[in-house]
């Protein structure tokens, strides 16, 4: 695709962590042109440049970003763009997505406003692409042809449906327990103040437990063409922050139907793929899990970056007395968790014909 053909794109939220990400990823992306970005007043009317005070990537803002102006968030000031990323605060990400939906618009929101509607699909790209073909329903069920809303999961439900899948395709899962250490990135910018995380861990994220265990039942769950129905299994949450900068580490116990060997599980793991790795999608991993059998991995700062953010590594499988099996694994919560799972779920989208 030449520069002329591709599609022209927008970032809701551009200034916050995520929005940040976003404009990282889209830089230099083969099919879509970062063209519009917008944020709250506070930024508009300014370069990306002078409007990206919070920049806090470890690369330089994209030189043919940089001088981009930021605009308010609406319609108007998106016009040519066939779809937009949102990484809206939630306080006004409902309303505004809803906007640029009727406007027209592909949305491909990382906020948590729509992820429950009826016809609003929960879309983590290596588990659930097949939720996408709701589409159309939601589109006729709006009096739309063009707009319509996709959403992707919570940074730490995104990490722990991945194996979860592997675990429910293959065996059959009956049960979940899920202790989380998440990275001070998931709370946006400034975050956590120094003085609360620094030689701490805090054992509360608010929100957070209720949302890991609504939503995997949501993401591996089933759909027609009157919404979604969540899979029936049960899921138990315990959330921390932890002062790493990028990365949520997760400990599973998993009770399953099944009685697979600790072996069978791990060859599962390693051998799950994606439609996404299928068909090649530029974002793509070249595996959806990486196994790591060293006794003290995966680690957030040794192994966040796998397949460039969009691989979760799975480690310690072993015999778990309460339950089955207890695994811990590791996801990069801006990339798989936020920007990069909207991003190659708008890839599905296109590949699928929806764009
Ligand atoms: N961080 C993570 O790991 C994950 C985050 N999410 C979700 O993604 C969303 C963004 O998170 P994050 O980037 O961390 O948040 P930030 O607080 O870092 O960024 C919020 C963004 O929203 C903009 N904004 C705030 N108020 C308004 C307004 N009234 N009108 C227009 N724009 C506004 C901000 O613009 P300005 O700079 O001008 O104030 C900024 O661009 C949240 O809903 C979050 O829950 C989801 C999964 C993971
Ligand atoms: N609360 C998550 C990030 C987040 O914003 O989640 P959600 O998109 O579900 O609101 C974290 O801490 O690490």
């Amino acid at each position: 695709m030449t520069e002329g053909q591709k599609i022209k794109v927008g970032v809701l939220g551009a200034t916050g962590m995520v929005g940040q990400r976003f404009v990282q990823l889209l830089a230099d992306h083969p099919w879509f042109e970062l063209t519009a970005l917008g944020a709250s007043e506070r930024s508009a009317g300014k370069p990306y440049v002078k409007a990206a005070v919070n920049w806090r990537q470890t690369s330089e803002i994209p030189s043919n970003i940089g001088s981009i102006m930021v605009s308010p968030c609406e319609p108007q000031h998106f016009d040519g763009c066939r779809l937009v990323f949102s990484g809206l605060d939630s306080s006004v990400a409902g309303e505004v997505e809803t906007a640029f939906c009727k406007a027209g618009m592909a949305v491909f929101s990382n906020s948590r406003n729509h992820r429950y509607d009826q016809y609003v699909p929960l879309v983590v790209p290596t588990v659930n692409d097949d939720h996408l073909d709701i589409i159309p329903a939601q589109q006729k069920a709006n009096g739309l042809t063009t707009g319509f809303i996709v959403t992707n999961a919570n940074c730490s439900s995104t990490g722990l449906t991945v194996p979860l899948k592997v675990l429910d395709d293959a065996f059959g899962l009956e049960a979940c327990m899920v202790t989380t250490m998440q990275a001070i990135s998931g709370a946006g910018f400034p975050g956590v103040p120094s003085i609360d995380i620094i030689d701490n861990v805090v054992p509360y994220i608010s929100g957070e437990e209720e949302k890991l265990e609504i939503e995997p039942k949501k993401i591996l769950g089933s759909f027609d063409q009157n919404g979604f129905t969540d899979k029936d299994f049960k899921i138990s949450a315990h959330c921390n922050r932890v002062a790493v900068s990028d990365g949520h580490l997760e400990c599973l116990s998993v009770k399953l139907k099944g009685s697979p060997t600790t072996e069978e599980v791990i060859t599962a793991m390693e051998s799950y793929t994606c439609e996404a790795q299928r068909m090649g999608l530029p974002s793509a991993p070249k595996q959806c899990i990486v196994y790591n059998e060293k006794p003290d991995r995966p680690q957030p700062r040794l192994d966040r970056d796998a397949g460039k953010g969009y691989t979760v590594t799975v480690g310690r499988v072993r015999p778990c007395s309460l339950f089955d099996f207890k695994l811990t694994i590791l996801s990069h919560n801006t990339i798989l968790g936020a920007a990069g799972g909207a991003l190659m779920n708008a890839e599905l989208a296109k590949y699928k014909g929806l764009l």
